[in-house]
């Protein structure tokens, strides 16, 4: 019995929670279990690829990492089943609460140091996100903050997110090498981190205002950097500023970051 495979008729799917890189997502119910079930649109994922995969993401845990549980891969469409958090991403409760946490720098940090947390975990189990941004963040109750859809980036098929010069890869939160190779690794999440670190300190803005992606790859290839946030202390941009480092070797570890952070 393979147990990452979850029997469809134990699921009752209720409301919609949004569309994600792989279509609709949806709240649901397995048992008495609450979780947000992808149902991944044909053609948008190398489906076996993932289904193989499943079985190692099934056994990533950790308190800040959004859980998997398992696949309905019996059928198409095939489901991927995870942790429900009842706030949605991170993104999106920044912008809804930006006059709260503006000046509020200890739950700006908190929620900086659980993501951390969580990239701690990854970078140990060496397992890369590739797409590590507040929008990939989840947020749970009591400000619980988890990492999403880490490594998912593998299976999307479309050329658009893929592709380092398509419309919807993640340009702003690319390293250089990533820019320039495709060579992701936990050093180029590190660089994401920082980026996520100023979303946090900038309470969901855009970073790079709207500047077109060519313009963006200009300024990090010529070394000028995200400026400091209004209300973000010194020695929190400091570890932004480690965090966009060119070579990535020079680049802290997750490991490194945190012992940088405020901890109690
Ligand atoms: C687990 N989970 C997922 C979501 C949810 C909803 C819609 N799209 C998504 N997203 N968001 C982003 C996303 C990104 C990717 C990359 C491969 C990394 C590009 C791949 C995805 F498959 C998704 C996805 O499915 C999510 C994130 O997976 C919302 C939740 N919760 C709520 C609660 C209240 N209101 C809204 N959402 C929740 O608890």
């Amino acid at each position: 019995h393979d147990k990452w495979e979850i029997d469809p008729s134990e699921l009752n799917l209720l409301e919609e929670l949004g569309s994600g890189q792989f279509g609709v997502v949806r709240h649901g119910k397995l048992r008495s279990l609450d979780v947000a079930v992808k149902m991944m649109k044909e053609g948008t994922m190398s489906e076996d690829e993932f289904i193989e995969e499943a079985k190692v993401m099934t056994q990533l845990r950790h308190p800040n990492l959004v859980q998997l549980y398992g696949v309905c891969s019996r059928h198409r469409p095939i489901y991927i089943v995870t942790e429900y958090l009842l706030n949605g991403s991170l993104l999106h409760y920044l912008r809804a609460n930006d006059k709260s946490l503006l000046n509020n720098t200890d739950i700006l940090i908190d929620m900086c140091v659980q993501v951390c947390n969580g990239m701690v975990y990854l970078e140990r189990q060496k397992f890369i996100h590739r797409d590590l941004a507040a929008r990939n963040c989840l947020v749970g109750i009591q400000n619980e903050i988890k990492v999403g859809d880490f490594g998912l980036a593998r299976y999307v098929v479309d050329d658009e997110y893929t592709g380092s010069g398509g419309a919807k890869f993640p340009i702003k939160w690319a390293a250089p090498e990533v820019l320039n190779f495709m060579r992701f690794s936990s050093k180029s999440d590190v660089w994401a981190y920082g980026v996520l670190m100023w979303e946090v300190f900038n309470c969901g803005k855009m970073p790079y205002g709207r500047m077109k992606n060519a313009e963006v790859v200009d300024m990090v290839q010529s070394g000028r950097l995200l400026e400091k946030p209004r209300y973000c202390p010194d020695e929190i941009y400091n570890v932004m500023r480690q965090c966009w480092i060119h070579p990535a070797e020079q680049r802290p570890s997750f490991s490194e970051i945190k012992r940088s952070l405020p901890h109690e």
